[in-house]
């Protein structure tokens, strides 16, 4: 492999809502206008929204690749010299990004990698505390408590249903509004919530 000094790894995180696709909406389209060779990969997991879009909660959206797993994504990555791979959901990647990851941005490509940093019942949600660790920028975001508005660093599920673990990527983990709230602290953890805080959406 030749490495190149110019990649830099990115990391965008935080619980649901926090505005984590949007920030890497953001980012992208700034790439584009300025002419870069961008490519934006999502999960296949992630079936809430069109194929081949990531979207954001608020309805933003950019045309995107869809794969299953890591080696997929390094397959469609392949020698082609990108300036910025833009992954979103990397929570659903699981372990194996980090290093193939690393790898890319040796090769001097810039990797904004967005996804959940926190698991539904409030552990470290991997693979992103080891990619915020190996990274040269870190944006960390909080969403609002639907519960009383404070910064939210957590998430809920308010759907009463048996679940697999939280820390393994499951097809029935995937949902949106309907299944998390957004939770600080001192809110995470208690029922309720229902529409405290109204005008989210
Ligand atoms: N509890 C909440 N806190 C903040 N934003 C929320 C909340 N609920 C819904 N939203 C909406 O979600 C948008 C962020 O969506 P998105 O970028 O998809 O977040 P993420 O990728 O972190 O889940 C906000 O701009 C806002 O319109
Ligand atoms: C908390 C939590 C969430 N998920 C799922 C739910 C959604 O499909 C995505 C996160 O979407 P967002 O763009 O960040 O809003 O992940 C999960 O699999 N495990 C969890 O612990
Ligand atoms: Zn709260």
């Amino acid at each position: 492999m030749l490495k190149n000094p110019n990649g830099r790894l990115q990391v965008v995180c935080g619980p649901m809502f926090a505005g984590k696709s949007e920030e890497l909406l953001r980012r992208v389209r700034r790439a584009q206008l300025a002419g870069l060779a961008v490519e934006v990969v999502n999960h296949a997991l992630d079936d809430r929204h069109a194929a081949g879009r990531v979207a954001s909660h608020s309805g933003l959206s950019i045309a995107s690749r869809s794969v299953p797993d890591v080696r997929s994504l390094v397959g469609l990555v392949g020698d082609r010299e990108l300036d910025l791979l833009a992954i979103d959901e990397a929570q659903f990647f699981g372990t194996e990004l980090v290093p193939a990851v690393s790898r890319l941005v040796l090769t001097g490509m810039s990797v904004v990698v967005a996804g959940l940093c926190v698991t539904f019942d409030g552990r470290p949600f991997e693979p992103l505390p080891s990619l915020m660790a190996l990274a040269e920028d870190v944006t960390k975001l909080t969403a609002v408590c639907a519960v009383c508005g404070q910064d939210a660093a957590f998430h809920q599920r308010v759907v009463a249903d048996e679940v697999a673990d939280a820390s393994v990527a499951a097809p029935e983990h995937v949902g949106g509004i309907e299944s998390y709230q957004a939770r600080c602290r001192l809110h995470f953890g208690e029922q309720g919530g229902g529409s405290e805080v109204s005008s989210l959406g």
